[in-house]
């Protein structure tokens, strides 16, 4: 009771030093949380910029009034710290550093500043928290603390100031985790580079293919220039082909992991690396081919008022009235477009159907049999449904282009292999070798989705 009634009337007292932008962006939200704020600085009398209500004061003195001091200071400049050695012994020391490139260093930041101040422990925590997101409240920025360090009491109020400030801490492990919180705001955006790169490869190399087959070829050969179909006819070529193909590719590595369990008889084999990656950026391939089916969707709604289109329509009907001709009805040809815009259709509504599962906020609401149900059945029938769609218009204008066949070979060989798989599976789980709940009855771990 006492020591509850102590803490409501004895605001906590945490020292910042480094009275630059995150020092008093911290300090800020510290003091609106309700902390004590001292800042240990080489200037102390400088206090013009620092928040209302903190101190400021040299380092020594600073370091005596709180047992949480926050280094917001650059790694370069550690080095006043050894110095500051016995002053800080039992305290705890929060590393919020970051470098700018990676490997600058050969040991992570917080792991040196421990070995400067070896009587203190070390938390590495905030740096992946920006002083902007810090003074916003935090409420539209990145909410997660994460933080590392070896000892567990001190790791505790860490997070409970992190959690008094209206974020939410994340506790990634021992010190030896600090390199990786180091590199995290280094990155950027590691799981779409693969997907972008194939993306942009695929467009160029179709978009060049379609260039030089129906500009450049009917430029030589007949002389006529029709360059203007770059614009739409050629980019509305190029995008549904790269949509379909990554949507493939999506589907494509599950199907190869499947394989490889096949070959070695079991799934206690580590997969090679490079189908790791590639299984890890299968949301990003299947986000990126619904983005690319989007632009397809938008470039063929525009086909009717375009200018050439009109044109040719025009001329059509002016060519039938001038020879007094009827253009008569074909069934057929109804038939054949109808069903390619309504495979189209339907294969476009269930691709956005499973984007819109694939958001954190959907999936987490379906169990994994749900999620695995519209993942794998429903994206194969898109895919099938698509793969139609695309056939239906290369027969129409018999045009096959070799990625279409490669298209349906992935679509029919990848079902195929999933339901092998399953039913291998079944096998194992019959003998034992797995539990019904799909998970490796030695390891508990989950089976490959
Ligand atoms: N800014 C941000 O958004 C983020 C910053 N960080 C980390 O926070 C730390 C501070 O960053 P930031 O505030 O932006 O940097 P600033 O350059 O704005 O401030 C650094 C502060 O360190 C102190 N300092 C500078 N040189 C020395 C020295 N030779 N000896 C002792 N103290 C020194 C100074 O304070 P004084 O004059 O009072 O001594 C100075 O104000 C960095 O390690 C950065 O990686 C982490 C996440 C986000
Ligand atoms: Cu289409």
């Amino acid at each position: 009771m006492t020591d509850l009634s102590e803490k409501m009337h004895k605001p906590e007292t945490v020292c910042i030093f480094g009275t630059g932008d995150f020092g008093r962006s911290l300090g800020l939200r510290l003091l609106q949380s309700g902390y004590n704020v001292v800042y240990g600085s080489r200037g102390p009398k400088n206090s013009l910029l620092l928040p209302k209500g903190s101190k400021v004061m040299t380092h020594a003195e600073a370091a005596c009034e709180a047992r949480v001091v926050f280094v917001a200071v650059q790694r370069e400049h550690y080095g006043f710290l050894s110095s500051l050695a016995s002053g800080l012994e039992g305290k705890v020391l929060v590393d919020v550093s970051n470098n700018l490139r990676r490997g600058l260093y050969p040991e992570s930041n917080a792991e040196y500043l421990s070995r400067l101040v070896p009587g203190a422990t070390v938390v590495k925590a905030f740096n992946t928290i920006s002083a902007w997101a810090l003074q916003s409240g935090g409420l539209d920025a990145n909410r997660q603390v994460l933080l590392c360090g070896d000892r567990s009491d001190a790791k505790q109020q860490l997070m409970d100031i992190a959690q008094s400030l209206g974020f939410t801490a994340v506790d990634r492990g021992s010190l030896r985790a600090a390199a990786d919180l180091e590199d995290l705001p280094l990155q950027l955006f590691p799981l779409w580079r693969l997907p972008l790169n194939i993306a942009i490869c695929l467009t160029a190399f179709i978009f060049f293919y379609a260039l030089t087959r129906d500009v450049i070829y009917e430029r030589v050969t007949n002389g006529k220039d029709i360059t203007f179909r770059i614009m739409v006819s050629l980019a509305n070529k190029a995008f549904p082909i790269v949509s379909l193909v990554m949507l493939s590719f999506c589907y494509l590595p599950g199907a190869l992991a499947g394989f490889l369990q096949l070959y070695n008889g079991t799934k206690y084999r580590r997969f090679p690396d490079w189908l790791d990656r590639w299984m890890l950026c299968r949301k990003q391939l299947g986000l990126l081919a619904l983005a690319f089916g989007f632009l397809h969707v938008l470039y063929t709604l525009v086909i009717p008022i375009r200018y050439y289109v009109r044109y040719r329509i025009n001329v059509y009907t002016i060519s039938l009235v001038k020879d007094n001709k009827t253009y008569e009805f074909d069934n057929m040809a109804a038939w054949r477009y109808d069903s390619y815009y309504s495979m189209g259709i339907l294969g476009f509504g269930l691709f956005v159907l499973l984007g819109i599962t694939s958001l954190p906020s959907v999936s987490n609401s379906l169990n994994w049999r749900e999620f695995r149900f519209v993942q794998s059945k429903l994206g194969y029938i898109t895919l099938l449904l698509c793969t139609v769609h695309t056939f239906l218009y290369a027969y129409m204008l018999s045009l096959v282009v070799p990625c279409v066949v490669l298209i349906l070979k992935l679509i029919l060989i990848t079902p195929c292999v999933d339901s092998k798989v399953t039913r291998i599976r079944q096998g194992w789980e019959r003998q034992g070798k797995t539990s019904a709940n799909g998970r490796d009855t030695k390891t508990n771990q989950p089976l490959m989705a």
